[in-house]
């Protein structure tokens, strides 16, 4: 594991427009600092997921700056990005899914090959998959699980920054808690740069140190988050969370209220 943390985000009067003239943001500045777990929230279509495509690079920039500090090599993985689905290759089973960055980073001879499974195994058995489970299809397993692999997927590069878009929407409440602690334990080893996008005013506030609260493709403001990791699933039925909420639900609706 390297010993480096995350790179910072920052983007300065950024605006993205699309093909058809449609402007999500204009103007908008940001700073993600290095290593912090950063979440954003917002209502359906207010941006998040443009703002988390442009800082992989996947959106173009209409004007305005984005930068990492340090720079993104490019070209060796050094970013993750868990999409909305796991997005898995259904044809390749979960072992070779997680393995798959390695493999078109540098493309396998025998040798290499073997140091690639022996990584992808360590990374699935990192994010709780059994060994029985390994050479299965993505058909074959859970959403949870498929979940799981794109985790693993997205980390075997040991990227700096994480970016995650509403990745355990389409789970039930128990698992999302579950692997919203997964990601957190991951972030305390590591200390890598992690945004993670979601409209789940709870699952940000139980995850992120700052929750970054957008509508209508502005920042409204944000919410530190000052509480110990781990968020453990006791702590969300203490109600300490509540708070957050709160401060949150009241920036989303004063917005809404103007
Ligand atoms: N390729 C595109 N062309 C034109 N408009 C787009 C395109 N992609 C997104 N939009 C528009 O940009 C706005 C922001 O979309 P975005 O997907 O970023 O929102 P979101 O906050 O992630 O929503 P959700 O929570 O539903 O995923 C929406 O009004 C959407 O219709």
């Amino acid at each position: 594991m390297q010993d480096s943390t995350g790179a910072s985000i920052s983007g300065h009067q950024l605006q993205i427009q699309f093909c058809n003239g449609a402007t999500v943001f204009d103007d908008l500045d940001f700073e993600i600092r290095s290593g912090q777990m950063v979440a954003i929230v917002g209502p359906s279509g207010c941006g998040k997921t443009t703002l988390l495509r442009a800082i992989a690079g996947l959106q173009d920039i209409h004007s305005g700056c984005l930068r990492f500090d340090p720079p993104l090599a490019q070209g060796r993985g050094m970013l993750g990005y868990v999409f909305q689905k796991a997005a898995l290759m259904p044809w390749r089973t979960a072992w070779r899914n997680v393995a798959l960055p390695l493999e078109l980073i540098d493309k396998p001879n025998a040798p290499r090959r073997r140091e690639h499974q022996t990584l992808a195994s360590q990374w699935l058995q990192t994010v709780g998959l059994q060994p029985d489970d390994y050479q299965k299809l993505p058909e074959q397993l859970s959403g949870g699980m498929q979940m799981r692999v794109s985790i693993a997927r997205a980390l075997i590069t040991d990227p700096s920054v994480l970016l995650l878009d509403e990745p355990f929407s389409a789970l039930d409440d128990l698992l999302r808690i579950r692997l919203g602690l997964l990601l957190q334990q991951l972030w305390m080893q590591r200390k890598r740069t992690v945004v993670l996008v979601t409209h789940n005013i709870q699952e940000a506030v139980q995850n992120s140190q700052r929750v970054l609260v957008m509508n209508h493709g502005n920042l409204l403001g944000e919410v530190a988050v000052d509480l110990p990791y781990p968020r453990t699933q006791a702590m969300v039925g203490d109600g300490v969370l509540l708070p957050y909420v709160d401060q949150v639900t009241h920036m989303l609706q004063g917005s809404e209220d103007e």
